[in-house]
């Protein structure tokens, strides 16, 4: 414990690190970093928490863990290992989520000091919301590489996680996946998505099989509206058919369809198909990559436009009953296999994890991971089958793997790095030296002025406008209310988007339940789309969620989404939303603008002067803090504070506003809830928009909604 050692610390700061209580969250590259660094600092009182178990691949890295911790709890094997540090720390280690509702605003209220060392959106959003309700200091940290990522989040104080949009995290439309894939990605999703069907948990948005209700797939009329297919033939027959199932059959698990000798189709379940063919490597191959594509074909509207994809045969692959032995060709992670290794490996993992399968006796189910070696060897080699079949580049396994675990390799050296920073900026946070805790990044390169570290110049204030801090926070959502359920509306946008865990929604206006967080009391609502209750443009929802105490407003704002577009967007900032005449004006003179621009241009080439720069657009909205430019870096060799940051880039913030205090939990009692008979009598009583059917036959939710495919970042 260096830093108890008299002298090298002031003695107050020795006193505050002596006396506080923290709690890290993450016990992963940076977390075990944070955790030795705050030992060896001389903090005695903490608390560390991580779900997950210790990988091999994390060995290389996480230098709390070894050889014999595999398996075991990072949390408590975090703990064990430090102490040896310092056996006198009382260190209390959780093997748990972070989201738990064991851990609540009561439980955040106890500690000084939080640390954050996640590696996902999701928890650290949540992390977020805690610290804000129980208004103690958090410091946050990333690293993606060879960047990271430090900064301090305090209530009223600071921006909060959430202040500032993200990057959208990847994602792609259910259509582009099941049926026109082109990139190999898209590939690389569809079987991770396969593996699902057959051995993980089944997801009905994940479903692999052909989208024949494709807008795509349809005849386009002469005004440019979706027109029925042609009579004529089977096209017609499937997409009807299609269209039917899909109606009726919305919830329960399906996907296998195979044609009796009447012709009459009978549904069955990818999973239990799989199962009662033992797994036969060569007619689950020809059904995902022959028979599926077979019938992609016949929409062939899709291939007016598109490269057609070419059907794969199991027995035209590995002729003769070859079993597909040759193992060692999985082992070839940097080699692109060829169509026949695609189908070797295929065989084995589907051996191996059909086995692994069997054994759960139906209890469970596997998850897909990328350190697993057959489901990995599963999805690499199902993906370039895939591409294959579409014309798209294949990859190597350890491409695929990157692509898949979207994954950028983590540098032991950055998150040493990151977690030291922390650790520093945690000092000048209980010494409430505010001012110094200013956001720092690391960077491969160094700047003008050779440095590799390099802080923020300025401590953003919170985000009137942001729809988790501010005191009134509210959104205005753009949905399609045609197309999205209130199902999706529930797991799509407040879970997965809004980052709600378990939310309540009322209608403003009447006072309506919409969606309860009690099971069951408004799953009647859950198929229903929201034109359906009337929940259109322009409706006011309030949404409440218990546990993290956090109330949001949604504005509701209808608009027809296009095949390719997702079915919703949150604006967090109503002013983009700009009144439609409003907008109209904006254009117009933004055309006018144009217009005279290039007058101008025209003028100055025929001057001889050269072409005017397009600056492209300027956009008003507030980024994220992002690393500086070089020329406009300052002096900043970190952590000893400079105060002269001046020529930083400094990101648009608003001023300090002080948070109101934390809303005090009101659970609306069960008693509350408005009978679904309520509903439909107040909802049907509106004539904003009529609920009529839905334009589109498509029932599923676009993939890009459901499995938004994510890439870390660090921020
Ligand atoms: N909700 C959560 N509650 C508690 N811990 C979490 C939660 N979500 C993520 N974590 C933990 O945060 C840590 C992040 O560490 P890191 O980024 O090094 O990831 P990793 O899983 O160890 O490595 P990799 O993802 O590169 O294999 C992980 O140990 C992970 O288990
Ligand atoms: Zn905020």
């Amino acid at each position: 414990m260096a830093a108890a050692i008299d002298g090298v610390f002031p003695d107050t700061l020795q006193e505050l690190v002596k006396k506080s209580k923290v709690l890290v969250v993450g016990a992963g590259g940076i977390g075990c970093e944070v955790l030795k660094n705050l030992v060896l600092s001389g903090f005695t009182d903490i608390e560390i928490i991580d779900l997950d178990t210790i990988d091999l691949s994390n060995l290389n890295r996480q230098f709390l863990f070894h050889r014999e911790h595999v398996g075991k709890s990072k949390a408590k094997v975090a703990r064990e290992s430090a102490l040896s540090f310092n056996p006198d720390a009382k260190i209390t280690a959780y093997h748990d989520s972070v989201t738990s509702t064991d851990y609540g605003v009561t439980f955040f209220k106890k500690f000084d000091l939080v640390l954050s060392a996640l590696d996902n959106r999701a928890a650290r959003n949540h992390v977020n919301r805690m610290c804000l309700n129980a208004d103690v200091p958090l410091i946050e940290s990333g690293t993606a590489g060879y960047n990271g990522q430090v900064e301090l989040i305090k209530r009223g104080l600071t921006q909060c996680y959430e202040c500032t949009p993200k990057d959208k995290q990847r994602s792609f439309p259910g259509c582009t996946i099941r049926n026109t894939p082109s990139e190999p990605i898209h590939c690389i999703v569809w079987a991770k998505h396969l593996f699902n069907q057959l051995f993980g948990e089944s997801l009905e948005d994940e479903d692999i099989s052909p989208d024949a209700a494709d807008p795509d797939a349809k005849e386009k009329d002469e005004a440019g509206g979706d027109a029925e297919p042609k009579a004529d033939g089977e096209e017609k027959e499937k997409a009807e058919e299609s269209k039917e199932e899909k109606e009726e059959e919305s919830k329960e698990e399906k996907d296998g369809k195979e044609a009796t000798a009447n012709g009459n189709v009978v549904r069955i379940n990818t999973r239990q198909w799989a199962k009662d063919c033992n797994y036969d490597a060569g007619k689950l191959f020809n059904k995902f990559f022959n028979e599926d594509i077979t019938y992609l074909l016949r929409m062939s509207n899709l291939w007016k436009t598109r490269k057609a994809p070419v059907p794969v045969q199991w027995d035209n692959l590995l002729p003769d009953g070859s079993s597909g032995d040759q193992k060692d060709v999985a082992k070839q992670h940097h080699k692109v296999w060829s169509i026949e290794e695609c189908g070797h490996v295929f065989a084995n993992a589907l051996k191996e994890l059909s086995a692994s399968f069997l054994k759960l006796e139906g209890e469970d189910t596997l998850a897909w991971d990328k350190d697993d070696q057959p489901a990995m060897d599963f999805v690499a080699a199902c993906a370039n089958v895939r591409s294959h079949i579409f014309n798209i580049e294949r990859k190597s396994r350890f491409e695929i793997k990157s692509m898949a675990g979207n994954i950028i390799p983590a540098i032991a050296t950055t998150n040493a790095i990151t977690a030291g920073i922390s650790v520093m900026r945690a000092f000048k946070v209980l010494e409430a030296k505010w001012e110094q805790c200013k956001a720092v990044y690391a960077r491969l390169r160094p700047n003008a002025r050779n440095h590799f570290l390099v802080p923020d110049a300025s401590l953003p204030g919170p985000n009137p406008n942001c729809y988790v801090c501010a005191s009134d926070p509210a959104i205005t959502l753009k949905i399609d209310t045609k197309r999205l359920r209130i199902r999706e509306l529930r797991d799509e946008v407040l879970v997965k988007t809004l980052n709600m865990l378990n939310p309540d929604v009322t209608v403003q206006s009447n006072g309506s339940i919409l969606i309860s967080s009690e099971e069951g009391e408004t799953e009647c609502n859950e198929g229903k789309l929201l034109s359906e209750l009337n929940i259109v443009d322009g409706v006011i929802l309030k949404c409440d969620d218990f546990f993290q105490n956090y109330e949001l407003s949604i504005i509701i704002s209808h608009f027809d989404a296009e095949r390719d577009q997702t079915l919703f967007e949150v604006v967090a900032d109503a002013s983009q939303l700009k009144p439609k005449e409003e907008e109209q004006k904006k254009e117009a003179a933004e055309e006018e603008e144009k217009e005279e621009e290039q007058k101008t241009a025209k003028k100055r080439s025929a001057n001889g002067e050269g072409d005017s720069k397009d600056d492209g657009p300027s956009t008003s909205k507030r980024s994220r803090p992002t690393e500086v430019d070089d020329e406009d870096d300052d002096d900043c060799l970190v952590i000893e504070e400079d105060e002269d940051e001046a020529d930083v880039v400094v990101v648009a913030t608003d001023k300090l506003s002080v948070q109101s205090p934390p809303k005090v939990g009101s659970k609306r009692k069960p008693s509350e809830v408005i009978e679904d008979e309520d509903i439909t009598e107040i909802l049907d009583s509106s004539d904003d928009e009529p609920a009529g059917p839905t334009k589109s036959k498509r029932s599923r939710l676009d993939e890009s909604l459901s499995n938004p495919v994510e890439v870390i970042s660090i921020d």
